[in-house]
């Protein structure tokens, strides 16, 4: 349904207020627009597309080298250098702007209206082909700053010189880009002129008051006694918003804002198909000419992504093997130097060798965020409390190059299978991969240098991707999720050491809008726990989060935390905010700061005191050691069994009960008769092996 909004580009800069300028002058997203512009568009890709690019013929050229700036795209377009040398190892992939199918082609070359069957991965070859995409697709900046940035830049600067990488990655399909560009510009240009058109029989004359409410209370109206007619409804829907925007000078006599704005509501529920509960909260986030512009986001894609690999690969190298298969693309801005933002694709990408090889990951852009502002560093000890399908812990492991420790934990056993697989696939060798629920952190383990919560949340800024969400969202869900999120991020907290050399942050994320599953989720979180506070992000775009909100007044930091929306940076809506600890946490003093390393293992203490019998005045909860030590021991024989060693050999002289004596640490040799690891027959030391713990 959307116009393009695949091939916008994500980020920065601010589209809203082109938006809101641009539509000031005329009458916004008219059907009649979008038909016209549809069918304009069509004819560009009829004359210029040719589809003979849909053979794989060559028909790319390359640009000399010197003739970029920067890699800069509008640049480009502006000096108009033509590309003179042909590139034969390239397919012509050009751009169908209008088309809201792309992202089916890209990912299976069938076109479907359905962008959610991109999403989810479903039934299209795309899926046949890869159905490991659907994965990444169930979930979803510039410089990441922290606490210490030279080391942060250094780090992600690594990657590449991202000038140059850009310019070359650019060389590489200027010519499908610049021609999309050119029909970028006449599309735009015929746009404008539509939307001329249109304000001058809808706008009336200036000064006109559009009538949007009906005269007689009773009458419900035309729009709503015939079948509703999606046309009438959208222009009645923009007259609303331009009487709400200039109340005194266009409302009708005698009317309240209060009226118009009901109006406005039942119109925006007709017409888009939400809830009234749903669309009302999504609406009191914004101005109602913003609100629109959300709305109206939500009924588009966001443009398909991929996240390169940097423990297997170079983005560059990447792009160019993807541009080598027939794959138009760019990176997704300079915020990020690992994204590339796809255009067409004369191949699945879910099933390239390159995918499967664990080059890429398919990754919503806006999913990017949370990691860039958790700055993992190398060698440190994270938790993921929420990690399947694995897009973010992969970035975390990318991120610190495979070292220090990641547990990545889920308590969806079949979504931490998923999990499993981009693990592997990604080659990613530092993570533990649990499945519990997340509130019981830090009993399971605590004493981490940073804690990503990408909590579960409603799914209001992926609507694109599930519209299921604007009628399946109840209040009792707005209720439930916030109470989860709210215990969740306390259980981030606590798990967090505060004495952390080179970290002690918390990220709080979630893929939502509302201010009750976001702001009022981190208000409460600064209640409760005074021993943290709230950072900057480091993410250098993004709407400050709300510091007051309908009577609500909230921590005046809180506009450190930041909101992402579809309508203004092309993105999945997103909020992330970032806490660093500082003491330790009340009541929960022994768990968050115990880690203590040694060497190449970590050694988890436990210091909650033992408490004998009466397990209720446990905070944490009910363990129980000597059921435990069964499935223990049982452990231990079948690990003897699979070396070829008959357990009652060597528990022969053990008590009865197969237990050791108190104090006494039962040792298991392997056939060599080395030692393999060792437990404590009580006490609270868990012994983790890791990869390269400090
Ligand atoms: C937004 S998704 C996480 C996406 C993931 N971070 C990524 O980037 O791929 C939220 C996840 O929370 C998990 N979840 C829900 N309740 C949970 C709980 N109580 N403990 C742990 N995980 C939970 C869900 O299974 C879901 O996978």
């Amino acid at each position: 349904m959307g116009v393009g909004r695949r091939m916008k580009k994500q980020g920065p800069p601010p589209d809203l207020g082109a938006i809101a300028g641009k539509k000031r002058n005329a009458p916004e997203f008219d059907d009649s627009i979008r038909g016209k512009k549809r069918k304009a568009s069509g004819e560009v890709k009829a004359q210029s597309l040719g589809r003979g690019s849909a053979n794989g013929t060559a028909n790319f050229k390359k640009y000399p080298k010197g003739n970029l700036a920067n890699g800069n795209i509008i640049q480009l377009q502006k000096s108009r250098k033509v590309p003179t040398r042909p590139a034969p190892m390239m397919s012509g992939a050009l751009l169908d702007e209008s088309s809201d199918n792309d992202a089916a082609d890209l990912l299976g070359g069938n076109k479907s209206d359905d962008d959610d069957e991109l999403l989810n991965g479903s039934a299209n070859s795309m899926l046949e082909n890869g159905k490991h995409l659907q994965d990444e697709f169930l979930d979803s900046g510039s410089s990441v700053y922290d606490s210490d940035p030279q080391h942060e830049r250094a780090r992600f600067s690594e990657d590449e010189d991202e000038s140059d990488a850009e310019e070359k990655l650019t060389a590489a399909n200027i010519e499908g880009l610049s021609r999309r560009l050119d029909e970028e510009q006449e599309e735009e240009a015929a746009e404008a002129q539509l939307e001329l058109e249109e304000a001058a029989l809808q706008t009336n004359i200036d000064g006109d008051r559009p009538k949007v409410l009906d005269d007689d209370d009773d009458d419900e109206g035309a729009v709503s006694r015939l079948a509703p007619d999606l046309q009438l409804l959208r222009s009645r829907i923009t007259d609303a918003v331009r009487v709400l925007d200039d109340f005194a000078k266009l409302a009708e006599e005698g009317r309240s804002r209060a009226e118009y704005t009901a109006q406005l509501l039942k119109d925006i529920c007709l017409y888009y198909g939400y809830s009234l509960y749903l669309a009302e909260k999504l609406f009191n986030l914004f101005p109602p000419r913003e609100a629109f512009a959300f709305f109206e986001a939500n009924e588009s894609a966001r443009p398909v992504v991929l996240r390169a690999n940097t423990l297997r690969t170079h983005r560059r190298e990447l792009a160019q093997s993807l541009i080598n298969r027939g794959v138009t693309l760019e990176p997704v801005g300079k915020w990020s130097k690992v994204g590339l933002q796809v255009f067409e694709s004369q191949v699945p990408l879910g099933a390239t060798p390159e995918y499967l090889a664990g080059h890429y990951i398919l990754q919503a852009a806006s999913s990017f965020l949370p990691v860039m502002a958790l700055a993992p560093q190398e060698h440190e000890r994270i938790l993921d409390m929420a990690a399947a399908p694995g897009g973010k812990t992969t970035y975390i492991a990318a991120l610190m190059r495979n070292t220090g420790c990641i547990f990545a934990n889920d308590s969806n056993k079949s979504r931490a299978k998923g999990l499993i697989g981009n693990v592997h696939r990604l080659g990613v060798k530092n993570t533990i991969i649990c499945s519990y629920d997340a509130k019981e952190f830090p009993r399971v383990i605590g004493g981490f240098d940073r804690v990503l919560l990408d909590a579960p949340c409603s799914g209001t800024g992926v609507i694109a991707k599930d519209p299921s969400v604007k009628t399946n969202k109840t209040e009792k869900d707005f209720m439930q999720l916030p109470h989860l999120q709210k215990q969740l991020l306390l259980c981030a907290i606590d798990s967090v050491d505060h004495t952390s050399k080179t970290g002690g942050y918390i990220v709080y994320s979630t893929c939502s809008v509302t201010v009750e599953e976001n702001e009022q989720v981190v208000q409460y979180a600064l209640a409760k726990r005074p021993n943290v506070k709230l950072v900057e992000t480091g993410l250098t775009f993004g709407v400050d989060g709300f510091v007051s909100y309908m009577g609500k007044q909230f921590d005046p930091k809180m506009k450190m935390t930041k909101r992402y929306y579809p309508h203004a940076y092309n993105v999945d809506g997103f909020f992330v905010s970032k806490f660093k600890k500082v003491a330790p946490s009340p009541g929960a003093k022994a768990m968050d700061g115990a880690a203590d390393r040694t060497g190449g293992d970590l050694v988890v203490e436990n210091k909650r005191p033992i408490v004998s019998g009466d397990e209720k005045d446990d905070p944490f909860g009910d363990f129980n050691d000597s059921e435990d030590e069964k499935y223990i021991e049982k452990a231990k024989r079948n690990q003897l069994r699979r070396k070829g060693i008959d357990p009652r050999a060597v528990n022969g002289k053990k008590r009865p009960n197969g237990r050791a004596k108190p104090g006494e640490t039962a040792e298991l040799n392997d056939a060599k008769g080395s030692k393999t690891q060792s437990y404590a027959s009580s006490g609270p030391v868990t012994k983790v092996a890791t990869n390269g713990g400090k």
